[in-house]
């Protein structure tokens, strides 16, 4: 058989299995209807065992995992239609319903906590997302949940994400344990320069002092100055800070131009990050949800059951809802070895019906979800 003729042979089959999914499709209708009437839910897992093994024993064993495949990926699709008709008004949609209409409208002229001193880069992003916020400053990054937690401010200012080094564990791990809920996110434009105390020069430099996030984004420019060893701190702002007090030629901190200014040091070198797009993300936390007219994003933190295939049902369901993903993020479950928690970010609103559906269905659904936020994020 030559290609062509086997090509004839897959439309001719094709024409077969579309004809063959709209009748399934249509007796999925039928199904759906029934369970309206009868207030059954929509998935039914006794019934999707029994369908899987059917199709297992019925197709030729080298093809059987091929095939369950098909049939979990058919009764997703039978899912999301049925739940276009069965409206859910279950406790999990009707929470997330309540949670937007009760959402609250930003504070003005609010208290904001960041970590690290002033010239930090979170520094930086507060002052863009809070322009007139009262802007304080925290050691760590737990310590700006806790002042958010004893109302002690209004917004919490972090890094979550950097274009080239990836997530800030440490935060993801802090949200879960705070449930915060994100109420702002800014993507800052990040230029690392190098400052040293008046009069040293690049070539005097032997110490830089800075955080390990901000160093691995400027790696090559460190493989060129081997010499230069890496002196980790808390913050790239407190860096410039002690810099400034040690007052030693042979130590540099790397940081923003504008420590320069704040702490009396000298550029050495400029924009040295890998890339000249480098950019962190900041979300602003709250402890009332905000949802703005404009929010674009949405943000969400889940644990799935540890079974095969778990993860792409539940990415597949955002798929058939249009919804485009931006982001996933798993850390280590603390309540259950080698389990994970995932944080999943996409583009959408719960002003559209079928999202905030979608997301009431998951919170029926799963042990753990959370609702972090539905809020606007300006392209970076
Ligand atoms: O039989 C049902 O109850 C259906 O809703 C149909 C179907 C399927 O596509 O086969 C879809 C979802 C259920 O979880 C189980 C099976």
């Amino acid at each position: 058989m030559n290609l062509d003729e086997a090509r004839a042979q897959i439309d001719q089959i094709d024409k077969e299995m579309v004809s063959l999914f709209e009748q399934r499709m249509n007796a999925v209708l039928n199904v759906a209807r029934y369970k309206k009437e009868h207030g059954m839910v929509v998935f039914d897992p006794a019934r999707e065992s029994a369908v899987l093994d059917r199709v297992r024993e019925s197709v030729s064993p080298a093809l059987a995992d091929y095939a369950v495949s098909l049939w979990e990926s058919l009764m997703e699709l039978a899912k999301s239609l049925e739940r276009s008709i069965i409206a859910s008004d279950s406790p999990g949609v009707q929470a997330i319903r309540d949670l937007a209409a009760n959402a609250g409208s930003p504070i003005p002229h609010p208290r904001v906590a960041v970590q690290g001193v002033a010239g930090a880069y979170a520094h930086l992003a507060a002052k863009h997302m809070y322009p007139d916020g009262d802007i304080s400053f925290c050691e760590r990054w737990a310590d700006v949940f806790y002042a958010l937690q004893d109302g002690l401010c209004d917004y919490g200012i972090l890094p979550v994400e950097n274009s080239s080094a990836g997530a800030v564990a440490e935060v993801y791990d802090l949200m879960r344990q705070f449930k915060f809920y994100i109420v702002k996110a800014y993507p800052l434009p990040v230029k690392h320069c190098l400052l040293g105390v008046r009069g040293a020069t690049l070539r005097d430099i032997r110490h830089v002092y800075t955080i390990p996030i901000a160093y691995m984004q400027c790696a090559d420019f460190f493989k060129q100055h081997r010499h230069i060893q890496q002196v980790p701190v808390a913050n790239t702002a407190i860096a410039a800070q002690q810099v400034a007090r040690l007052g030693d030629k042979t130590c540099a901190a790397l940081c923003s131009r504008e420590c320069a200014q704040l702490y009396g040091l000298d550029v050495l070198a400029e924009h040295i990050q890998q890339t000249s797009t480098n950019c962190t993300r900041f979300i602003s936390i709250s402890r009332h949800l905000e949802i703005p007219p404009n929010a674009n994003k949405i943000s969400l933190l889940f644990t799935l059951p540890h079974v095969t295939g778990s993860l792409h049902r539940t990415l597949a369901r955002f798929a058939h809802g249009g919804l485009n993903l931006t982001k996933i993020e798993s850390r280590p479950n603390p309540d259950k070895n080698f389990e994970y928690v995932f944080y999943l970010d996409f583009t959408g609103t719960l002003a559209a019906p079928s999202t905030a559906e979608l997301l009431g269905n998951l919170w029926d659904e799963l042990v753990v979800f959370h609702f972090l936020g539905n809020y606007y994020e300006p392209k970076a």
